[in-house]
């Protein structure tokens, strides 16, 4: 049987918006996936400047988002592990849930361009293959990253941030067509980033 292949797409999720699920599906087209697994970070360390939505609802808005792509699963790997998130434990545990799988880690231009910063790097090429995707507004450059771990897809642009979601529902602004429509739902549901300015 051939190895599957299962795209794994890290974010912060706070909230999902179409754009991550555009680079996740266009990926998963071009690179032949069997399964795309979303993965919430739980508590990012390279973003202890701001406050993060509690994981339990980046991990619903993540799970209601993905819920129609039968090829779309979300896990909870790295919510559950204790301590700050790294990818490098997000694959060390992936490694040993799939041993089969052949892993593709999705990310956008802006976090693959740090990509040499993160922890234990040269452990990483070897549990993953990493697909940057291009993301409007930051430049995509593969120079420095190993050629044969490390690919390029375009994507469809959609100049979407969480960042510029949260801070419409901060001043009450539709984000109706940016977050899929259960996620808008969620999002009012429980009164999300009403007190966050950022
Ligand atoms: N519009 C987009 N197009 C392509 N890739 C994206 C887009 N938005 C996010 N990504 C990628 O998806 C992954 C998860 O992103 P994340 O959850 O941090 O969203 P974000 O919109 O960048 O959030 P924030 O604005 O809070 O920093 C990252 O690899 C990021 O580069
Ligand atoms: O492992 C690291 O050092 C590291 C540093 C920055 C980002 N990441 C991962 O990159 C993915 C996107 O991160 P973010 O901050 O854009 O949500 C997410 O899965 C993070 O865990 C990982």
């Amino acid at each position: 049987m051939p190895q599957p292949r299962i795209g794994v797409m890290g974010g912060t999720f706070d909230p999902i918006h179409h754009g991550h699920l555009v680079a996740a599906s266009e990926v998963a087209s071009q690179f032949d996936l069997d399964q795309v697994l979303f993965v919430p970070t739980g508590r990012p360390g390279f973003k202890q400047d701001r406050a993060v939505t509690e994981a339990e609802h980046r991990y619903l808005m993540t799970v209601i988002a993905t819920a129609s792509n039968p090829r779309f699963m979300v896990s909870r790997v790295d919510i559950e592990r204790p301590g700050l998130t790294y990818t490098i434990d997000t694959l060390r545990d992936l490694a040993v849930a799939l041993p089969d799988a052949d892993l593709y880690f999705i990310t956008g231009a802006d976090a693959l361009m740090q990509i040499t910063t993160w922890r234990n790097v040269d452990e990483l090429w070897s549990l993953a293959r990493f697909v940057g995707v291009t993301r409007p507004g930051h430049e995509l450059s593969l120079e420095g990253l190993p050629a044969d771990r490390v690919s390029m897809v375009e994507v469809p642009a959609m100049a979407i941030s969480s960042t510029q979601i949260r801070a419409r529902a901060h001043s009450g602004l539709p984000v109706w067509y940016l977050v899929p429509d259960g996620v808008v739902q969620y999002i009012g549901k429980h009164g999300l980033y009403r007190g966050i300015s950022d």
